[in-house]
């Protein structure tokens, strides 16, 4: 479990991180989102004792990073892939990593296997792709058997096997009973491996959520009506007098907003048109999230291509 409290970090005159208040909980995967500049890598950062708090707290299992006996053991964590010493090999820098930290040397072998990097073992770190980098980022994430792991934009560089490996891979762990916390850019990636929500923007929280939850309530409310062919022009204009909102679906069928699913069940039970498909449609994590950040995206590209900051 991670916990955060009031959690505040300032750099100079910027507040990076604003007395941000959430818990993670153990048994789920919980997705952290927010646009660039959002405060994430800080948020990550300060959990993992890299940074220290300006103000408020963050515990992970009740204590703090740097009060946990043999942290590789209760937190795995995954920040920047690219922070391997390049010259040893991938079985020498876990094996560097499993000694420092009372780690037995047995359990590296284990997550070679478990990440697929054993046929490498002997390789160089320098030489892997970005994917197989990540992947031994991830190993050395999982080396201690920890409770929690954080990883900051782990499917970074993973092509779309290695994607559904990494989320098959995490459900896993959550299913076990540990906290998992993730960062990602991937909303679609987001949406199906996340069971739980944390959005930030401009440092502060904007939601704390189930994401079905998330979805079903900032959903626009549209249901896809199917009738046959025959009958689609009359079921159009009886869902227009209705008060309906109608538009040709790229599937076929219509696209209805303003009136609830039932509602237009019964129109058509009234007038006897047979419904072949009745489905209440929900907007994507990626739409919902674009109209909640838009007022707290930081940075975005101008007209020029160049950044600017928006007030
Ligand atoms: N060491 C630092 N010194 C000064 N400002 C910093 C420092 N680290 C981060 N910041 C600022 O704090 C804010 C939050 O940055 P952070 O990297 O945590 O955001 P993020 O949500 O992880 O972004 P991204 O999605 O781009 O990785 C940004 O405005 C950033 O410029």
């Amino acid at each position: 479990m991670i916990e955060a409290r009031e959690l505040t970090k300032r750099y100079g005159d910027k507040t990076a991180v604003d007395r941000l208040t959430f818990t993670v909980r153990p048994g789920l995967v919980t997705g952290f989102l927010g646009p660039n500049g959002a405060g994430k890598s800080t948020t990550m950062r300060m959990i993992l004792g890299l940074d220290a708090p300006s103000s408020g707290t963050v515990t992970v299992n009740k204590r703090r990073y740097d009060r946990l006996a043999a942290p590789l053991r209760e937190v795995g964590s995954l920040l920047d892939a690219k922070s391997v010493h390049g010259g040893r090999s991938v079985r020498q820098h876990l094996l560097g990593l499993a000694r420092s930290n009372a780690i037995p040397r047995s359990q590296v072998d284990a997550v070679l296997d478990r990440v697929g990097l054993s046929e490498v073992a002997n390789q160089r770190a320098k030489g892997l792709s970005l994917g197989m980098g990540q992947r031994l980022g991830i190993a050395a994430a999982l080396l201690g058997d920890p409770e929690v792991l954080i990883l900051d934009e782990p499917v970074n560089g993973l092509d779309t096997e290695g994607i559904r490996w990494i989320r098959a891979l995490l459900k896993s762990l959550a299913v076990q009973g540990r906290t998992v916390f993730l960062s990602s850019h991937l909303m679609s990636e987001m949406e199906l491996t996340a069971d739980r929500l944390i959005v930030i923007g401009r440092g502060r929280l904007l939601a704390d959520t189930d994401m079905r939850e998330f979805i079903e309530t900032h959903s626009q409310g549209t249901t896809l009506v199917r009738t046959a062919d025959s009958e689609a022009e009359r079921m159009r204009q009886l869902l227009e007098r209705a008060g309906g909102t109608v538009r040709l679906d790229a599937r076929g069928g219509w696209r209805v907003a303003g009136i609830p699913p039932a509602t237009i069940g019964e129109l058509a039970r009234e007038h006897h048109v047979a419904v072949h498909e009745l489905t209440p449609l929900f907007s994507s994590l990626e739409e919902i999230y674009t109209t909640m950040t838009r007022t707290s995206v930081e940075y975005r590209g101008s007209t020029q291509d160049t950044k600017e900051l928006i007030p």
